[in-house]
């Protein structure tokens, strides 16, 4: 039997918590042989409603599920962690930008990522969920500077298999024969999906799509769906946003499938003219628990527009939280 691996999640009792801790628990991220131990974050108000989760997850009976720790303490959250999922910030609501809520969230991911660097595990691999994801990130990153800066990530995977859903939904041909979609830059309504080097069953999927669809209904449909989610819900999107938690860990450790890649919001090392340091939306494979940045992409103006366009927004929202970082 392997040892367990220690799983942090943030904000656990919340709606996208509630989904992904039952799909941690069962083997779902890191395989049916790898038991984990559930670390479990809430703010003290919402610790009794913690509790109901967790008595639910043992109710479960999970053969993978270890032990669980359910705390208000983000050092005894943190402990020895191997995997970090910082879920827990204010969610957007009607009317908003993912942006409005760096003010109110900026100050947890600050103290979070002093927390991880006190006492997680020194190759703890985080994924932040909280919007603005990307920016949150950095903040974390930033405030842990003992731990593997490339190790902070973001989510932008929804806005991926949001893509590829779209994609098929318009070809008919099911996502499993889709591949090499890319979200580049922010998890905002200023990412670019982007479709150039995508393929349709292993046909380019711009032959199959005409450029108007591409560019004036596809990408604003992939870059507002969290907005439309919103209005047709009344709350934001958390069975499919825990979904793609799942998947970006589950490939990081795991491993991408041969021939395709997946979209990570990563710090940029230089690649595609992104600044270094930057935590931004870009093509990856990962194998042996690392992730690469997919290199060599041709860019078109049309893509380097939009590319640029959201590496300014992510500047913008870096310098609203200068102090912080
Ligand atoms: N990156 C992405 O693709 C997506 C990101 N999100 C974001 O994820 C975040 C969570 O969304 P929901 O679960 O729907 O919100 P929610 O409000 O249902 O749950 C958030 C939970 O976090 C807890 N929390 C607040 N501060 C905390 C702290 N300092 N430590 C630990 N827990 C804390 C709250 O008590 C609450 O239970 C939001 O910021 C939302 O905008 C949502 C969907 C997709
Ligand atoms: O739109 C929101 O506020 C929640 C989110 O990030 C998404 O669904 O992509």
């Amino acid at each position: 039997m392997k040892s367990p691996v220690n799983v942090a999640i943030t904000g656990a009792a919340g709606q996208i918590g509630y989904a992904l801790a039952f799909r941690v628990a069962s083997g779902q991220m890191l395989g049916p042989d790898q038991p984990v131990n559930l670390h479990l974050l809430e703010i003290t108000p919402a610790l009794g409603s913690l509790q109901g989760v967790v008595m639910e997850l043992n109710d479960c009976a999970f053969p993978t599920l270890n032990k669980i720790v359910a705390t208000d303490d983000a050092k005894v959250a943190f402990k020895d962690c191997n995997v970090a999922l910082l879920v827990g910030a204010r969610p957007r609501g009607p009317g908003m930008e993912r942006k409005d809520l760096l003010l109110a969230n900026a100050q947890i991911f600050s103290a979070q990522g002093k927390a991880l660097d006190a006492v997680a595990d020194r190759n703890v691999r985080v994924l932040v969920v909280g919007n603005p994801a990307n920016t949150n990130s950095l903040i974390a990153q930033r405030n842990a500077p003992n731990l593997n800066a490339r190790n902070f990530t973001a989510m932008v995977r929804l806005d991926h298999n949001r893509a590829l859903s779209q994609l098929s939904e318009k070809t008919g041909v099911h996502f499993n024969n889709i591949r090499k979609a890319i979200i580049w830059g922010n998890h905002s309504a200023t990412q670019y999906p982007d479709l150039h080097h995508a393929t349709v069953d292993g046909k380019p999927a711009l032959s199959l799509v005409d450029q108007k669809w591409y560019a004036e209904t596809f990408i604003p449909v992939v870059q507002q769906r969290g907005a439309a989610i919103i209005k047709a819900r009344g709350a934001s999107s958390a069975a499919s946003a825990a979904s793609a938690a799942i998947d970006h860990v589950r490939d990081w450790v795991k491993g991408t499938a041969d021939g395709d890649w997946v979209s990570m919001g990563v710090p940029s090392d230089g690649s595609y003219g992104i600044p270094a340091g930057v935590i931004y939306g870009f093509p990856v494979t990962c194998k042996n628990g690392d992730y690469q940045i997919v290199q060599g992409l041709s860019v078109n103006d049309f893509s380097r527009q939009r590319m640029e366009a959201t590496h300014k927004e992510l500047l913008e929202e870096r310098d609203g939280v200068k102090e912080l970082i």
